[in-house]
């Protein structure tokens, strides 16, 4: 639930009318940052009361954006994931610019009220402040600092409806290279989000820090145990010899670093014993947690990687934690579906049988496809996964078949291998096939019966051989039946289906919660009786994603103690509430007190439903619930199957 700011944007106004007819505001009325912003607005002409200033690149310059920020789009995408789950009941989009305020990737969104908005938040929309007037994301990269501009902040009046929270992403270099925004376009207070964005997008930076320095020691450190392998972590990287080869933000301050000193020194200037003792002491073991000391006195808890385990795990560290946890057998805590879904993947593992995942959002589809692949003959194979639905259409064809140089964006460009050609011996990973548009589904299909691929632009064909697993959480059936995917592609990729439940629907619950707790290495920390009987009876529509996400959030803010109530995010208790009918009852129920409440329930349902004529969305919006709370009211009260 969100609550509608009253004060704040009557006032704004007030500032923004001074400033448009006097040329200055109240002091203290609005933001110094807003002020600043509105005054560059000024000086670079931008007209406060023109239309739409709609600035998109073309299919092809977003190609090129995109390809140059490959990694940043890579790494960003999982987060960007968690903070669309963590806000999914909320009808906010989340974005990742590029430095230049173009957006590079969007998620969420569908429910945008006016078209217009939505294309203005999609991939190519570009949001730079001289363009579009003051606005978080153009804003933030000159100010350099995260912010959230609401309603009358903008300064162009068409943009008063959007309310939007942006950081600023900086590089392994410190250079300001992205933003993380999170908008939505009904005004609604963004209280919570800022903060949400600004984990999420230093969670980005340390997976861009990982990524990107090559070194032969890593140091993952804290003051605080517990907070090793949290986004708080401070990282610092060493060659065999002991210099310091990088720190990433939090390294820097926890060691009292600054960019210049930290290039000329050795793991001696900061710690008391030399690197070769500590490495003597913990014998590879890098799991292990031990206290140093400092130079300066000071106790730092630090666990050690050594150059072999990082090469293996390049990417990020989340990548390392889902595949260590992506064992068939590991995956198989106590729920009897989950057992029999487990038993029947095995039996088909070695026979060439193309396995599709159906779940909800959030089971553990890819987690679970990814324990097939560790599980399977061709594990030493690459293992590349495609999200049918993260790219924006025009892309997904390159991105799977590839391209010859030239083909695509002019003759300079070089030619890139599609992810079908990469996962050559491997096995190749389609989540949310539903989501592929039908024109593709074609090529698709023909690679599968050819195992040959033909990159765009070229006329060669490459021979290709991997296992293939796909995942989907739409009924495809369905979609099969409505003419939206094609039947002979579907028979295709449904070698053996495997559906895994919702976790409303499984019986391990604390068996999964421990799992949890393994990977945030919080195993010793307990939940309170109270939180628990909440998880228990708690629908999860986000499944284990949501609970993974809930608990990570609660064990930071509990700090070491026990998990209880108060460390339950606000989002989270809005959400129990939205599910507990809350937003559908209150008005009604002084309007009429004598009857039962879930015949009010039912009946504000019917009525807003025919009031939109079924539009799900629509009454979803209306009753102030999210969608698939919705749609398992209308599912128990009998107006769908
Ligand atoms: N068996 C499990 N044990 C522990 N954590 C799990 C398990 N399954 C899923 N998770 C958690 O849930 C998150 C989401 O899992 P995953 O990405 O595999 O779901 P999904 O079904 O593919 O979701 P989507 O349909 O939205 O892509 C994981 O990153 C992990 O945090």
């Amino acid at each position: 639930m969100n609550h509608f700011s009253i004060d704040r944007p009557q006032s704004v106004s007030q500032a923004r009318n001074d400033f448009l007819t006097r040329g200055n505001v109240e002091q203290g009325s609005i933001a110094e940052a807003i002020e600043r912003s509105w005054r560059r607005c000024l000086a670079n002409g931008v007209n406060a009361n023109s239309p739409s200033n709609l600035e998109v690149i073309t299919a092809q310059e977003l190609a090129l954006k995109r390809e140059q920020n490959r990694q940043l789009l890579s790494l960003a995408l999982p987060e960007m994931e968690t903070l669309n789950e963590q806000i999914a009941h909320t009808r906010n989009i989340v974005i990742l610019t590029d430095d230049q305020g173009v957006i590079l990737n969007s998620l969420g969104g569908h429910h945008l009220l006016r078209e217009e908005q939505r294309i203005a938040l999609s991939p190519g929309a570009s949001w730079r402040e001289d363009h579009r007037g003051t606005n978080a994301i153009g804003t933030v990269l000159i100010e350099q600092s995260a912010m959230t501009v609401q309603g009358a902040e903008h300064f162009m009046a068409y943009h008063h409806s959007l309310s939007c929270s942006a950081v600023p992403i900086f590089g392994a270099k410190n250079q300001l290279i992205a933003t993380l925004d999170v908008s939505n376009d009904s005004n609604t207070s963004q209280q919570h989000t800022l903060a949400l964005v600004k984990m999420s997008a230093q969670m980005i930076e340390n997976r861009l820090f990982l990524a990107s320095h090559q070194s032969d020691i890593v140091l993952h450190f804290h003051a605080r145990p517990e907070f090793i392998g949290t986004l708080w972590e401070g990282v610092a990287m060493f060659s065999e010899a002991g210099q310091l080869v990088a720190t990433n933000r939090s390294g820097q301050f926890q060691l009292s670093l600054n960019s210049q000193n930290s290039q000329t020194v050795d793991f001696e200037n900061i710690f008391d014993i030399p690197l070769a003792s500590l490495l003597r002491q913990m014998n590879g073991a890098d799991k292990l947690i031990v206290p140093l000391r400092l130079n300066n006195g000071a106790r730092l808890y630090v666990k050690v990687e050594t150059l072999h385990k990082q090469q293996q795990s390049s990417v990020a560290t989340r990548e390392v934690k889902r595949a260590s946890a992506a064992n068939l057998d590991l995956l198989n805590s106590g729920d009897a579906k989950v057992a029999h879904a487990i038993q029947q993947v095995k039996k088909v593992l070695n026979r060439d049988i193309p396995i599709l995942i159906q779940g909800e959002t959030g089971v553990g589809k890819e987690l679970f496809a990814r324990a097939i692949h560790e599980a399977s003959p061709q594990h030493k194979g690459p293992w590349i996964a495609v999200n049918c639905a993260a790219l924006p259409e025009g892309l997904i064809e390159a991105e799977l078949f590839g391209y010859e140089e030239g083909a695509f964006t002019g003759a300079k460009r070089k030619g890139s291998a599609g992810k079908i050609e990469q996962a050559d011996g491997g096995t190749l990973f389609l989540d949310e096939i539903g989501d592929m548009p039908l024109a593709l589904q074609a090529r698709l299909l023909r690679v599968l019966q050819e195992r040959k691929v033909t990159p765009l632009g070229s006329t060669k064909s490459i021979p290709v051989n991997f296992a293939l697993v796909s995942a989907t959480n739409q009924k495809l059936k369905e979609k099969v039946e409505s003419g939206e995917f094609r039947s002979d592609l579907y028979y295709r990729l449904n070698g053996l289906s495997v559906a895994l439940p919702a976790l409303r629907d499984r019986t391990d619950l604390q068996a999964l919660i421990d799992v949890i707790l393994q990977v945030e290495q919080t195993s010793d920390i307990n939940i309170s009786p109270k939180v628990m009987g909440i998880f228990k009876t708690h629908p999860w529509p986000g499944n284990i994603r949501q609970l993974h996400n809930v608990l990570r959030t609660a064990l930071a803010l509990a700090d070491g103690e026990e998990v209880a109530e108060t460390h339950l995010t606000q989002d989270f208790i809005d959400e129990l509430q939205d599910l507990n009918l809350g937003n559908v009852l209150r008005p009604k129920i002084a309007a009429s007190q004598t009857l039962a409440l879930e015949d009010l329930a039912e009946d504000a349902i019917r009525s807003t439903m025919q009031q939109h004529a079924g539009n799900v969305s629509a009454v979803a919006r209306q009753l102030g619930i999210s969608r698939n709370t919705l749609y398992r009211k209308l599912k128990l009260i009998g107006l769908i199957s």
